[in-house]
């Protein structure tokens, strides 16, 4: 895959996420309306239920994290409303100024990636947001589309990489013919695309927080990446503050660290979300930025 081009006059996706950092501490606050959640807040299990649900998110959230991850799946699973609803926390994120990664994890032949490119990080998609997450398991070169067209927008990818479930090492820890692990030809070719890019390129990738020593174990060097690196995995799934820095190490300053449960289950109360994306935002910033 050939280097993308530079995003015309625009701020690259990896500087924006950079700053936000800076700003308000390395904390993503994943939107994963799940139906337990729905009843919890007094909502239905619906379309309208999850655009409310990711309204809300916004409403309390916007302007105080880093960024958003909205689950693309707890949306679609509405059909077309459900979508419908997506868009609607899309612009609400984008409106408010808060960085918005969507978790879609998207991946195909390339021709066909082209137009998962186009709905996820062209101007004027109502599904783009700032940043999309895709896998690589049809050969990192299929991503092309993807990573040529976010570099022109001033957007950027997630390339699932270690992920949080303990199912990914039976293939991400597989090992090739040359030596390599899968892992660590994703990382390596990440790392291509966000050669000298500063602060960070926007090529990230997905490690999760509860993997362990896993980037030791696949020879997977997250330093060299020199682009973000989003953590799922903090809160619901049993990471925290230890674990962050136990895997992340010396890349630890790139790290992006995602709860969902974790935050929502504060809710609907506003001021109850705050205080918990706030008290994550807290443990993230001990753990990565001490
Ligand atoms: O490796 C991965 C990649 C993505 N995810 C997604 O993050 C959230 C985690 O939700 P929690 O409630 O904080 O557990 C969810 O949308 C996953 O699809 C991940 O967990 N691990």
């Amino acid at each position: 895959m050939s280097a993308p081009r530079a995003a015309g006059g625009r701020v690259p996706f990896g500087a924006r996420l950079a700053a936000a950092m800076d700003a308000h501490g390395p904390l993503c606050v994943g939107i994963d309306p799940h139906a337990s959640l729905l009843d919890a807040w007094g909502l239905g299990d619906d379309a309208a239920g999850v655009r409310e649900f990711g309204l809300r998110v916004v409403d309390a959230l916007g302007g105080r994290v880093a960024a958003f991850k909205p689950q693309a799946a707890f949306f679609e699973r509405h059909g077309s409303a459900g979508v419908a609803a997506l868009e609607d926390v899309i612009a609400a994120s984008r409106a408010v100024g808060t960085l918005t990664v969507v978790d879609a994890k998207r991946g195909d032949i390339g021709s066909t990636m082209g137009a998962y490119a186009d709905a996820f990080l062209a101007d004027g998609s109502p599904l783009a947001g700032d940043a999309v997450t895709v896998s690589p398991y049809l050969g990192f070169g299929s991503l092309a589309p993807a990573a040529e067209l976010a570099a022109r927008t001033g957007r950027g990818i997630f390339v699932l990489c270690l992920t949080s479930n303990k199912e990914g090492h039976e293939v991400q820890h597989a090992v090739g013919p040359d030596g390599v692990s899968v892992a660590a030809a994703v990382a390596a070719q990440a790392a291509v695309l966000n050669a000298g890019a500063e602060p960070m390129g926007s090529v990230g990738l997905v490690v999760g927080a509860t993997v362990g020593d896993a980037a030791l174990e696949t020879g997977t060097d997250l330093v060299a990446v020199n682009g973000p690196l989003l953590a799922p995995g903090v809160g619901a799934q049993g990471a925290g503050e230890r674990e962050l820095a136990a895997v992340f190490g010396a890349a630890r300053r790139h790290v992006l660290a995602s709860s969902s449960r974790g935050v929502l289950a504060a809710g609907p109360d506003a001021d109850g979300l705050r205080a918990a994306a706030a008290a994550a935002a807290a443990d993230a910033r001990a753990a990565l930025r001490a």
